[in-house]
């Protein structure tokens, strides 16, 4: 599919990347990839450990400086007017950094003012957002004492507190039970639901085959497929089928040189 046909589909792409590069010494961990994500979707980042999808949102992000190439996020580029983009992005990422010393209120208000949003409207929106996933009982507590999945949920709701445009989340359900999975989820459908749009990375097909309408295949720094979900599944039965054929890990055998292993012989 073209870029043009895409901007047609959904008017102006939220993101657009263009030649983007990183390597980190001999490694080359994004080789000059070219993307085009519509605006309003749920799109699906999806890739072998070590595809390169930490590095590409990084970069898309702002978190981390390419070699070479653009991005831009609903029209403004990410590197020459930071400001705007901003302004406009959420951003939950791997391994995130929380203030640990405030109380998970204390972060949304701390988050909120940064963000420029006025006091009060700040405090209806954490309100809502610690109720509607499950915090508002921890709300006073130590972010330090949180779980892992606390710490996801407290993240999302800093994310999304300025209403952006465009979310970006790495890897948002790993370590989330299965409750807590689901709140997440209802949340952002609701929001893709409003028309903005949702970017988040993952290795699990089946959540990624059941959310987005849109998914970007990654594997060895490269874009090995990506469109609307039903295009890159194509024939295959499932996602799981598909990105297997993609990446090219169909013929590798679970384990015959493992013949040691098992019950029986030590
Ligand atoms: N700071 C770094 N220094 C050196 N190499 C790095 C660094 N960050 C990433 N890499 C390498 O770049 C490649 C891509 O890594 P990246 O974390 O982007 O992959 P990923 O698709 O997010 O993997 P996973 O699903 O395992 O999180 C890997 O080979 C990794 O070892």
């Amino acid at each position: 599919m073209s870029e043009g046909e895409r901007e047609g589909e959904a008017g102006r792409p939220a993101v657009r990347v263009h030649g983007l590069w990183k390597r980190f010494g001999e490694q080359i961990a994004v080789s000059g990839i070219d993307l085009v994500l519509p605006a309003g979707r749920f799109v699906g980042l999806v890739g072998p450990n070590g595809a390169g999808k930490t590095t590409t949102l990084s970069m898309i992000t702002g978190l981390l400086r390419p070699d070479q190439g653009t991005v831009e996020i609903a029209g403004h580029d990410v590197w020459r007017d930071p400001a705007a983009v901003k302004a406009r992005i959420g951003v939950l990422p791997e391994g995130l950094r929380l203030f640990e010393r405030l109380s998970g209120r204390e972060l949304l208000s701390y988050t909120g003012r940064l963000r420029g949003v006025p006091g009060a409207e700040v405090d209806k929106r954490a309100t809502q957002l610690l109720d509607v996933l499950d915090l508002a009982g921890a709300q006073h507590k130590l972010v330090v004492d949180y779980s892992t999945g606390m710490r996801k949920k407290i993240g999302l709701a800093a994310a999304l507190l300025h209403n952006p445009e465009v979310l970006f989340l790495d890897e948002p359900f790993e370590g989330v039970d299965p409750v807590s999975a689901q709140t997440i989820r209802g949340v952002l459908e609701r929001y893709t639901a409003s028309g903005a749009t949702v970017v988040f990375s993952s290795h699990v097909m089946e959540l990624v085959e059941s959310l987005c309408d849109w998914v970007a295949v990654m594997a060895a720094g490269r874009i090995r497929a990506d469109g609307p979900l039903a295009e890159v599944r194509g024939e295959a039965p499932s996602l799981q089928e598909a990105f297997l054929q993609l990446v090219g890990a169909g013929g590798r055998s679970a384990g015959t040189d493992l013949d040691w292993l098992g019950g029986g012989g030590r």
